[in-house]
């Protein structure tokens, strides 16, 4: 099945369900109404329970494709709060029994499909597909080992009419091509400019050069060269090349927090944000928002504004009470369209309003505008500038709220601590610059192999910490195990010719319920201690002694 679909089929079960309820919730509504009506002393507490029934519906029967049971609803939610306000005669109360009988007869046929945009369904590709031209076959085969060791597919081609043959079956993730003008890719260059144009968005290419001569770069650009390289090529830095042109280095999903006592609505946009590649979590019940929070770490809160008890403003008051999520914007969703009352409640606390019903693009749109520039901003503060990864005191923080969370909910969680082997001798030897070039790779290869739900900081110059949730000691050791043979296996250039690095890591999981983060950290310190004094080159849990760490 596609993936637009599959999506089409999850909205369409949605708004399948919104209408049974549609049919249920309609006559009981009516008949609440007419009994209303035909009190002589009517109690005016009765009428709020069918006003905030009405007010649901204005919010969520547009966005499942019922616009005039939508639009209907919301008039009458209107006629309602007037007779809560200015009393409830009894041409009101007949005014309101028969609007809301009208309502129930509106017709309920199939919801109008909303098109499904290539926007709102996640890019899934995980391991992505790069072709290399290289006549070098040593060089050809070094590149693909090292970019396989990143977790890309790899496919080689020796000379042009091959490479070409391939484009045109199907566009590559991305292309590494020799450019020099002995070298096959040089001729091919106005080929594919030609194929870039053609295809709906363009391929990043990474040109590999004997010289960087000017027209050969001018000529590498007008083929869509986002990076060039001459030999010897520094296959880290390449990689690192590569990385920013996908913009992974932002690629852990979005996570959104939707609170919302509609539970069809909330599914609803659950379900659209889910098939963008975003990471949903609902709550319902307003008195588990913190610990929602806490536990999701969301980038963005989308809200309700009036839940039975609770109100959406006094909920991001509350919120902002705590300096720890002072960044996540909060945005209103809510049927609420008089702008007075929506700048009130931004004026206590919140970012945005969004009005229901709304599209699931626009609802898209704006969630993932938000997401992108909190997550820009949150980056740039928290985020180390050469690896783009956590800095100490952020990486420190998530191994707190980890060690928290794995208390809570009994669950394993293991940290590690990992340090570059002789790296003083690396900086001695090529320079400062090489030295960054090992740090860069070094956090590429983790970020590529760990999980998205671990994290991942630069603790100090060459020293990294992960933290890796639901997962124990032995499991981390051999994840760890296994990057250490990656990273060992790639060839860095420096300016005594080629090299390679190793690193060492101590893993410790959190092994008593007294045990704090400064004990997981102590303990994951000890193991890369022992792993340094073994001889490096290897990942060390030590073992648990009686009243020592
Ligand atoms: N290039 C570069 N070097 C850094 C950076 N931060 C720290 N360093 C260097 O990293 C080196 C760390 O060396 P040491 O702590 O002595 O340890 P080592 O040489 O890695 O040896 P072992 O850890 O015992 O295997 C120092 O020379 C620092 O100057 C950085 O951002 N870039």
């Amino acid at each position: 099945m596609q993936p637009t679909d599959h999506l089409r089929a999850q909205l369409q079960q949605l708004s399948d369900g919104f209408r049974q309820r549609l049919k249920q919730q309609l006559p009981a509504l009516r008949d609440q109404a007419l009994e209303l009506a035909a009190q002589q002393k009517p109690d005016l507490q009765s009428l709020e329970p069918i006003r905030d029934q009405l007010h649901m519906l204005a919010g969520s029967a547009g966005s499942f494709g019922f616009a005039e049971v939508g639009v209907q609803a919301r008039e009458l939610e209107q006629l309602a709060n007037r007779c809560l306000r200015d009393g409830f005669g009894e041409t009101c109360r007949q005014e309101l029994a028969d609007g809301i009988a009208l309502l129930g007869r509106l017709p309920l046929g199939p919801a109008p499909e909303e098109p499904i945009t290539d926007q709102m369904i996640a890019d899934t590709c995980e391991n992505r597909g790069i072709q290399v031209l290289e006549a070098n076959p040593d060089l050809a085969m070094r590149m693909s080992q090292t970019l396989e060791s990143f977790g890309y597919r790899v496919e080689r081609h020796a000379d042009a009419e091959s490479l070409t043959s391939a484009l045109r079956a199907h566009q590559p993730d991305a292309l590494v091509i020799d450019v020099s003008p002995a070298g096959p890719g040089y001729q091919m260059l106005e080929t594919i400019a030609e194929l870039q144009s053609s295809w709906s968005h363009p391929m990043p290419l990474i040109a590999v050069s004997d010289n960087d001569d000017f027209d050969i770069q001018i000529a590498a650009v007008r083929a869509g060269a986002q990076g060039f390289f001459t030999r010897p090529v520094d296959l880290a830095a390449l990689e690192n090349r590569l990385e920013r042109c996908f913009g992974s280095l932002q690629n852990e999903p979005f996570r959104i927090l939707v609170v919302d006592d509609d539970t069809a609505l909330a599914a609803r946009f659950a379900t659209v944000l889910s098939a963008a590649g975003m990471l949903v979590e609902t709550v319902e019940q307003p008195r588990q928002l913190l610990e929602h929070i806490d536990n999701f770490l969301p980038d963005v809160i989308v809200m309700d504004v009036h839940m039975p008890g609770y109100s959406g403003p006094e909920l991001a008051q509350m919120i902002r009470l705590h300096d720890n999520w002072l960044r996540v914007p909060i945005l209103y969703l809510s049927a609420e369209t008089d702008l007075g009352r929506q700048m009130a409640a931004l004026l206590k606390a919140g970012d945005d309003f969004i009005t229901k019903p709304i599209s699931d693009s626009a609802l898209l749109t704006t969630v993932f505008s938000r997401a992108q520039r909190a997550r820009l901003v949150s980056r740039a503060l928290a985020r180390d500038s050469l690896t783009g990864l956590l800095k100490h005191a952020d990486i420190k923080e998530q191994v707190e709220l980890e060690v928290e969370r794995s208390q809570r909910t009994h669950m394993p969680v293991s940290v590690a601590m990992i340090d570059i082997d002789h790296f003083k001798l690396v900086n001695d030897r090529h320079g400062h610059g090489v030295g960054d070039n090992v740090i860069r790779a070094l956090a590429n290869l983790l970020r590529q192999r760990l999980r998205k739900i671990d994290r991942l900081g630069r603790y100090g110059g060459e020293e990294f910490v992960a933290v890796l949730p639901n997962c124990n000691t032995q499991d981390a050791k051999s994840i760890l195990d296994d990057i250490r043979k990656g990273f060992e296996a790639l060839q860095f250039s420096g300016s005594e010719g080629p090299f390679q690095c190793t690193f060492s890591a101590g893993v410790s999981a959190c092994e008593a319920p007294e045990w704090q983060t400064e004990e997981v950290l102590e303990r994951a310190d000890a193991g890369l201690y022992q792993a340094k004094a073994q001889g490096r080159n290897r990942i060390v849990a030590p073992q648990q002694k009686q009243g020592l760490l």
